[in-house]
């Protein structure tokens, strides 16, 4: 980051919740921060010169504040020769770091005969806070029993497969993936070269498996973007500049292999939205979904966004203010023994898509194909992601306007060295 965007990320600071939470009966307290700190800054003077190191301890794109878009592809590596793949790495992690740490720029003395290896569609274009993020696929260490690359001994138990979820309905081309690979950033043209130039590298020891792009919400500095159904989203999330919530929620230690320390393990969903019928649902209902109001993003009862979620709180009759089947409610810390996730999530919106159903009463119509591209990362899935949503899935209100069409679990190695590539302790 440069001077201007230290002084700005000093001044989206926000002073820390503390949040007193029971872990298996022990009382533990964790910081809990608004997401400032995560948010998009979209001024132009300042984001879009602003360059994101590649190199370090953790992958950049985990820990850096939101940018604008995302470009999210998942591989399916189809060579067997595990030389291939670490060729493959080698080249990807090095066209990462190139693309990441400086502004596109042509050979002059390129050979007219040879496609030019820079395509050209970011010439000119300022970095914009690129990112590019690695990650490996449960997939990668063994594939229908069988050992493709002599990784099985090194999977992580953290990387146990995810259990299939109440309402899942997951499209086999839209999950899964032996390697990940995310750009992100403020321009949306440079998150989707950087994923044509990790294609162009290729070389038959890949293929793609699927891919899906995203966006956060244009807004003021200081501001939670609004997601699609009209609610502010990121109010509530660890707070990625506290080492001690990110070691404790976020980034593996030394329970795993070696290879991962310093990493983090990511969930990724594309979730559709049914936003025809949530545009139907009067206020009250979609704040008592939610949990908060839609205006402030207050929690219910409350007035300031960031006033503390009182999930105790009831009205006169004795009902609670935070609905027992609210999203909040039921994705808060308290109600989940004290699990937290780092979530990074983007809108995504594919236009439209067509439906015709079989049974009465037989309609056909067009859709929105549109929705969150939900993404978290944790420092283990089993008491991260699937702690929370395996209860999510069977009680929150919100699951009447939502449909996890797809899903991918990737580890992702920590960052690399100059010299190394992504992932290399885990081929030594
Ligand atoms: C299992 C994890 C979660 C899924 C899946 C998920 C989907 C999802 N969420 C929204 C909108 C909002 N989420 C909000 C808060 C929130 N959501 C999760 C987890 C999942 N969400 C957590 C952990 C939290 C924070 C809870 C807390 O500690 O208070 C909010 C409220 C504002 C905020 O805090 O960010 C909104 C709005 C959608 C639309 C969605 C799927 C489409
Ligand atoms: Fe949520």
């Amino acid at each position: 980051m440069n001077n201007s965007d230290d002084k700005l990320a000093n001044r989206n600071r926000r002073s820390f919740l503390t949040r007193t939470l029971v872990a298996g009966g022990i009382a533990a307290t964790a910081p809990l921060t608004s997401n400032a700190l995560a948010r998009p800054i979209n001024s132009p003077d300042t984001a879009s010169k602003a360059i994101e190191p590649f190199y370090g301890k953790h992958q950049a794109g985990i820990a850096t504040p939101i940018q604008r878009n995302t470009y999210f592809m998942a591989f399916d590596v189809i060579t067997t020769e595990r030389a291939e793949l670490i060729a493959l790495l080698k080249a990807w992690t090095d066209a990462a770091a190139e693309m990441t740490q400086g502004p596109a720029h042509m050979d002059k003395n390129a050979d007219p005969e040879q496609a030019p290896k820079e395509m050209g569609a970011t010439l000119g274009l300022p970095n914009s806070r690129l990112t590019i993020t690695f990650g490996f696929g449960p997939t990668l260490f063994e594939k229908d029993g069988q050992d493709r690359f002599g990784l099985a001994s090194k999977r992580p138990a953290a990387l146990a497969d995810l259990p299939r979820f109440n309402g899942d309905q997951l499209i086999p081309e839209r999950t899964g993936g032996d390697i990940s690979i995310q750009a992100c950033a403020d321009d949306a043209q440079v998150v989707e070269y950087a994923l044509r130039r990790m294609v162009s590298l290729m070389n038959g020891a890949a293929q793609i498996r699927w891919a899906q792009t995203g966006f956060t919400a244009g807004y003021k500095p200081n501001e939670t973007p609004r997601n699609q159904m009209g609610f502010k989203d990121g109010t509530i999330n660890v707070p990625t500049k506290d080492p001690a919530a990110m070691h404790q929620f976020v980034w593996a230690g030394n329970e795993g292999p070696d290879w991962m320390r310093d990493g983090s393990y990511m969930v990724i969903r594309p979730i559709r939205i049914a936003l025809e019928h949530w545009d139907k649902m009067k206020l009250a209902f979609q704040e008592q979904t939610v949990g908060r109001h839609k205006l402030s993003g207050a929690p219910l009862g409350k007035h300031h966004e960031f006033d503390k979620l009182d999930l105790e709180a009831t009205d006169k009759d004795g009902n609670y203010l935070i609905p027992e089947n609210s999203h909040v409610r039921l994705s808060a810390p308290e109600s989940n023994d004290g699990a937290q996730i780092l979530r990074r999530a983007f809108n995504f919106d594919n236009g439209v898509a067509q439906i015709a159903e079989r049974w009465p009463p037989w309609h056909q119509s067009v859709t929105f194909d549109a929705g969150l591209l939900f993404q978290c990362y944790q420092r283990d899935p089993r008491t991260g992601f699937t702690k929370m949503f395996e209860k999510m899935a069977k009680f929150d209100m919100l699951n009447q306007f939502t449909t996890h069409i797809g899903s991918g679990l990737f580890a992702c190695p920590p960052g690399a060295q100059p010299g190394e590539f992504i992932g290399q302790k885990l081929f030594s």
